[in-house]
């Protein structure tokens, strides 16, 4: 049914995916005392999306990464009025949120000719300001740049996210019998028959800890913002990072994922998400999802096997909750087509929200034009 696929972009090698700039404002053009007359204001700087750059390429062309706007200019006898100052633009790619120095997130560039101002532009001098004018602002920011893929794979490490992705795709992510084989996110496309693309990010795995910045921490967890839908993975036999951790049963897996999530960002586990039980090929598996898939029934009742700090606020709802083998290939081709039913629905709701929201903005035109007459 489903036509498979290759990998879209493995190049990570210098892949960069953070920036820090300097940016300052132009200063303002001095006011004419004499004659009542006003600086110019001096020029901001933006921060542009556009999808022909990559960070790489900022840092290639600008390695001082300095960016300064234009002076106002002074008021003259000619030009009471000064000139403002030229804007500076910085072309950065789509998927990108900027961050100021106190860590304050300025905004998110989501698409293609999105603008944030970064640093603000002096004001000329005038009457108020005893015709002196003032200097720009100048600030480090920093750019860093989120994956944005349709699907996200979450899990602890070694639970088969990138054999999965292998086994949907032909990926081919590394794959190790040790945890954080995967260091760095990578996405995989899966193809459809009627040409339609789905991606997937394989991420690094989430340890316990990961939102206090632990393990891969915040640089695994801020990709899973982006991502539409989740894709918890767990072995079906359960989890141990290492001997001196605590084992964690499949069910404990998927509550501290889902408490790991919202310690970081509550948002995240509202989130739609399927959950892949794995490895089933194993011995006993089958007991096991039976007893998981009961436990996930009533959540509530089981959560005295956890500690209480370890206990989400909100259990996770799995649209679909799929067994699977990425070792043997069974129960691929069914979880496919759930990961396609499943954005297909998203997919069509936000037509109908966008088309709802349309005919609504036409009533309103049409109330209005009736009510001016
Ligand atoms: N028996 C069995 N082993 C599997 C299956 N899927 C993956 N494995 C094995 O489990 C180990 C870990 O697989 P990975 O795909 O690297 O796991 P991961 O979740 O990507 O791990 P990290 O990148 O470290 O987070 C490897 O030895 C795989 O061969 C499965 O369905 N059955
Ligand atoms: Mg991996």
């Amino acid at each position: 049914m489903v036509q498979l696929s290759r990998i879209l972009f493995r190049k990570y090698g210098n892949f960069v995916d953070n920036l820090r700039l300097y940016v300052r404002g132009g200063s303002g053009g001095m006011g004419l005392p004499r004659l009542g007359g006003h600086g110019g204001n001096g020029g901001d700087v933006w921060v542009v999306a556009s999808k022909k750059v990559t960070l790489k390429k900022v840092k290639d062309k600008y390695p001082q990464k300095r960016f300064l706007a234009g002076p106002g200019a002074n008021s003259s006898v000619r030009a009471l009025k000064g000139e403002r100052g030229e804007d500076k633009e910085i072309l950065a790619p789509v998927g990108v949120t900027v961050t100021a120095d106190d860590g304050k997130i300025v905004g998110d560039l989501n698409a293609e000719g999105d603008r944030l101002k970064v640093a603000k532009g002096g004001y000329g001098g005038s009457f108020h300001s005893a015709f002196e004018p003032t200097k720009g602002q100048i600030k480090q920011i920093r750019l860093d740049l989120k994956l944005i893929a349709d699907l996200g794979l979450v899990g602890y490490p070694n639970a088969g996210k990138s054999s999965l992705l292998t086994a949907m795709s032909n990926a081919t992510p590394q794959i190790a019998d040790y945890a954080f084989t995967t260091l760095r996110p990578e996405i995989g496309k899966l193809m459809y028959k009627d040409y339609k693309q789905i991606s997937v990010a394989d991420l690094p795995g989430l340890i316990e800890g990961a939102h206090i910045n632990k393990g891969m921490g915040h640089k695994f967890l801020k990709h899973v913002e982006r991502t539409k839908q989740l894709m918890f993975v767990v072995d079906v036999s359960g989890f141990q990072l290492a001997s001196k951790t605590p084992f964690r049963s499949a069910f404990e897996a998927i509550q501290l994922l889902t408490k790991e999530l919202e310690l970081f960002k509550e948002e995240l586990v509202s989130k739609p998400a399927l959950l892949v039980v794995n490895k089933m090929d194993l011995p006993d598996a089958e007991d096991k999802f039976a007893e998981l898939k009961e436990q996930l029934q009533n959540p509530a009742e089981f959560s005295h096997l956890l500690a209480d700090d370890m206990i989400p606020k909100n259990y996770m709802t799995f649209r679909h909750v799929v067994p699977v083998s990425a070792l043997t290939g069974s129960g691929i081709d069914h979880l496919k087509s759930y990961i396609r039913e499943s954005l297909d629905e998203d997919d069509a709701m936000e037509n109908k929200d966008v088309h709802q929201q349309r005919l609504q903005t036409l009533q309103t035109l049409k109330h209005n034009s009736h009510t001016s007459i």
